[in-house]
This record gives C-alpha cells, structure tokens and sequence, in this order.
C-alpha cells in the first residue's frame, strides 16, 4: 500500500500531482512519501505489541538525513554499517543510543568514533573484529556493548547477490562457532555481551526462513543460559520483501507479529532492522523521455533517468514498475525498452513495457524508495537527481540536484 495512485489521468503522490512537481523541480527527480514511510514504520513497530522491542531502521536503504528525521521523530532506533551513516543519522536528530552497528569490515576509527557517540550495540562479525573491538575499547577505557551477527545457514530464497545467511557468504559467524566466541567475548575486559542477531537476505518473500533462522538462533540462546551468558536481546535484522511485481510478501504486520509470538515468553527485547519494506514503495523516481527509436524493429524510450540513478535492473535484472505519469490517451501503445543515455548495454530501467508514450511524456519508476538514490552514482558524469519529500499537499526538496562544479569538487590539476 502506498500513496501513490491515479487520479483520473493523472498521477498523485499524496495530494501533489506529479506532473507539477517535476515541472518545479525538474527531472530525474526522486519523489519520497511522508505518509507512506510513516505507516510502514507503524506497521513495524505496532505489531511487536507488549514486547519490549526496538525498530531500527536500515540506513543504507535510503540514508536522506530527512527521510532519517522523519524516522527518528517516531522514536526510531537506525541499523548503520558505517562512520557515515551514523554521522548522517546525528545530523538527522537520532538517537545513538538506538543505534546498532553492521558490517563485515569496521575500521577501528569507525568503532572509535561509535563508542565515542555511545551506540546501543555493535554487531560483531567475526573473531578478528571482536579482537578489534575490544583493543579500541580498552585504549579508550570504555566497555563496549556488542552481540554476534551468527549465520545460521539458512537458504532465503533471494537474490544470490543479496542472499547472506548461507554457509559460503561473508556475513557474520557460523552458528557452529558462536558458542565458543561468546564464551571468549564474555571473559575480554572491555566487552559487554548483550545480543544476538542475524540477518539472512534482502527481498524475503516468506516468513519461513525467518523462523527457520529464528529457531537456530534460540537454540544458541538456551544452550548460552546454560553456561550463564545471559542475553538482553535478539536482533532479527531486516530483509522483508516488497512487492515489485506480482511477489508476495508477508505484511510487515504479519511478519513482526509471527517473529514477535515466538518470543512472547522470553524476558528478551527484540530488535528489527527493516529498510526495503519500509522505503522501497514510498518512492517513486520519475523521469522524462527524452527520444524515442526503433532498431529493428525494437522500440527503445530513451529517458533521462539512467543506470547511475537507479542501478537495480541493471545489477540484479530487478524489475520495477514504469508507468506514465498522464494517461496518453492518443499515443500508439507499443512495446518498449526504457534505457538512459549511459554508454553500456546494461544500462536500462525495464525492458519490454507496454507504453503509451511521446517524446516529452513523463514516467514513474514505482519502489524506488529503497536502494534507489543511495545506490547512485556519477558515472558518466551524471550529476546525481533532485529528491523530494511530500507530505500532503506540500513538497519540500530534501536534497538539491547536483550541479556540474559539484562534479569535481575535491579534484585538483597538477601543479605543471
Ligand atoms: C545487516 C543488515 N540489516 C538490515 C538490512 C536491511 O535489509 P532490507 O532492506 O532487506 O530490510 C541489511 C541489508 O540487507 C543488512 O545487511
Ligand atoms: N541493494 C540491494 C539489497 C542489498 C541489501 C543490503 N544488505 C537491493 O537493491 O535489492
């Protein structure tokens, strides 16, 4: 469910109709939903219940310091996976004190600079790391409060690109070995085992495998009671799917409640780390065809939008909804790749759309909210899109199209 829907002929993002908003701010403009963002969070956060829990949000899925305000203005908590992100979620008005921390590869001034802030946890991903972790603990004299990310071997069904709880991915610490490295985190004198997480893929569309992950985890968890290592909480991560096309996903709803039932009778809080489920469909990117041709009989719509804007398709052949912004009435419907102008094949939006369009026409990609903007790039020296947040009938640009001295800001000719 999201607010973007037609109004006669017309495209609406809430109560704004899109055709005006890309006429103020131009194209290709990424176009975000208050309401949309908000209620998904709510579908998070309400169907925990009773059960002590914290939703902390993906930053990497869009990391707009105004998308992150209107998050933390709920009382979000933020899963970041770098100095960045967390220095984007203060600059938002988060609080560190809800933040975990991911990643496979923290630099020691990473963990310096999280410590220093005060994080809520540090999810830990292998051995080497926790060594890490405690020796930039100890120079500081601070205890550092952390859970293992552990790998359950749980196939997710994805993407293999975005698969990350089987066996052979890099993310996080066989289950098999956890026990005993949180025997050894229990006994370093600047370490505070608090947790457990794991996060097993991206675009889930079961509940199954969460549980399944689920199970293996709370096994650890009883059998770590046993020798005392008491834990304060589970973090389940994020990886709801949405649907692009005609998956379909569990309700976040659902999701959180089935995850929450099976630890309704554990003094533990619970912790999840949503981001495509709550920002892919509370953004769309809309575009402008730029040029329409035929090559042999394949009609291409060539946009401004391109591969440095919204690299999914091209990464993963991730299909995302293109649909016209006004209903063209008169145009012939045909058959149509929608490509940018970037200098590679790959470069394309969706391939094979039935589309009523002219040169001039406007297009919205649908669920671009989530690893949209925040996957993209300068490539060709594209300065990267405007992007706006509607809230009712109102807009406001929450980031300014990039201009061209923007392009090279940093670089410096040689001196002869
Ligand atoms: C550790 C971690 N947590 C949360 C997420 C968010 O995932 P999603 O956007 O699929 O909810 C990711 C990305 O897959 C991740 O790597
Ligand atoms: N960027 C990916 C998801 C990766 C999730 C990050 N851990 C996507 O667009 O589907």
């Amino acid at each position: 469910m999201d607010f973007f829907n037609y109004k006669n002929t017309s495209l609406y993002a809430e109560d704004c109709a899109v055709t005006k908003l890309a006429k103020q701010h131009g194209t290709p403009l990424y176009v975000y939903s208050r309401a949309t963002i908000e209620r998904h969070w709510h579908a998070f956060d309400q169907a925990a219940g009773d059960k002590p829990h914290l939703v902390c949000y993906a930053v990497k899925a869009n990391s707009n310091i105004a998308v992150l305000n209107v998050m933390a203005r709920l009382g979000s908590g933020f899963d970041i996976v770098s100095k960045g992100e967390l220095a984007r979620v203060l600059q938002a008005g988060g609080d560190a004190r809800k933040v975990v921390f991911s990643g496979v590869g923290k630099k020691s001034d990473e963990i310096a600079f999280a410590l220093e802030k005060g994080i809520y946890c540090f999810n830990v991903e292998s051995a080497a790391e926790l060594t890490r972790i405690q020796q930039v603990a100890e120079r500081m004299k601070m205890i550092a409060p952390i859970s293992l990310r552990v790998n359950p071997d749980v196939d997710a069904g994805t993407h293999p690109y975005i698969s990350t709880g089987l066996k052979e991915n890099k993310f996080g610490i066989s289950i098999d070995d956890a026990f005993e490295l949180y025997q050894h985190a229990n006994g370093l004198s600047n370490i505070a085992v608090k947790g457990i997480d794991c996060h097993i893929g991206s675009q889930l569309t079961e509940v199954q495998p969460f549980l399944d992950a689920l199970d293996r985890v709370l096994a650890l968890v009883d059998r770590l009671a046993e020798v005392n290592i008491t834990l304060s909480h589970i973090d389940v991560g994020g990886g709801l799917g949405v649907c692009y096309n005609n998956e379909t996903p569990p309700h976040p709803n659902e999701y959180a409640k089935a995850i929450a039932d099976k630890l309704a009778d554990r003094d533990i809080t619970l912790i999840y780390e949503p981001g495509r489920a709550i920002m892919a469909n509370a953004g769309i990117l809309v575009t402008e065809v730029e040029l329409l041709k035929t090559n042999q009989d394949r009609h291409f719509a060539i946009v401004d939008a391109a591969m440095n804007d919204l690299i999914r398709p091209s990464l993963y052949q991730a299909w995302q909804a293109i649909i016209e912004v006004e209903k063209n009435e008169v145009a012939d419907k045909k058959t149509y790749d929608i490509v940018g102008p970037i200098c590679e094949t790959g470069d394309f939006l969706g391939k094979a759309r039935e589309l009523s369009i002219v040169a001039g026409d406007l297009l919205a990609i649908r669920s671009s909210g989530a690893y949209g903007f925040s996957m993209s790039s300068n490539y060709n020296s594209r300065p990267k899109a405007a992007e706006i947040m509607v809230d009712g009938k109102e807009n406001h640009l929450i980031r300014a199209r990039e201009t061209l001295e923007q392009l090279w800001q940093g670089e410096s000719l040689l001196p002869k």
